[in-house]
């Protein structure tokens, strides 16, 4: 299946690490249209601002193509609570992985409805087992 995954880039790299690793769990059977956010190289400032209506563009064309959203919430990014809420205007299956103890999910993710799977989890390995449960590979 095809899968969006979204996670902070301008919002702050620190995770990026963790990102990879969810990337590459899912691409073993899986496609994954955004494997970018995974990229070490890709910094907070690598993008110039003239780029921003192509990266809206084409990821907002990514999103209509996937079979299922996953969001990786830790680290707050405009970008990613955008895509949550395009994600449920197109009735898109989400999920999300929250570590609680790096920050506090928004409320207006925790508190929409449409989001039934949000997990929080505390290493990859567990976030991994989430996405075994969650998804079937
Ligand atoms: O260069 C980019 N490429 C890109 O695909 N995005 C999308 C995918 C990510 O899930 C999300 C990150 O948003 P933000 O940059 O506001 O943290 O936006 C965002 C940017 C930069 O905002």
């Amino acid at each position: 299946m095809k899968i969006y995954f979204a996670a902070s880039i301008r919002g702050g790299r620190d995770d990026v690490k963790i990102y990879k690793e969810l990337i590459d769990f899912l691409n073993q059977d899986n496609q994954v249209l955004t494997e970018h956010i995974g990229n070490g190289n890709l910094s907070v400032t690598s993008q110039s601002q003239s780029d921003d209506k192509y990266i809206r563009d084409r990821d907002i064309n990514w999103m209509k193509e996937a079979d299922l959203v996953v969001a990786e919430t830790s680290n707050p990014s405009l970008g990613v609570g955008y895509e949550l809420a395009y994600a449920e205007k197109l009735h898109k299956p989400v999920i999300i992985l929250h570590n609680s103890t790096k920050s506090q999910l928004s409320a207006m993710i925790n508190g929409t409805d449409y989001f039934k799977d949000i997990f929080e989890y505390e290493t990859v390995s567990e976030a991994i087992e989430i996405l075994k449960r969650s998804i079937k590979l």
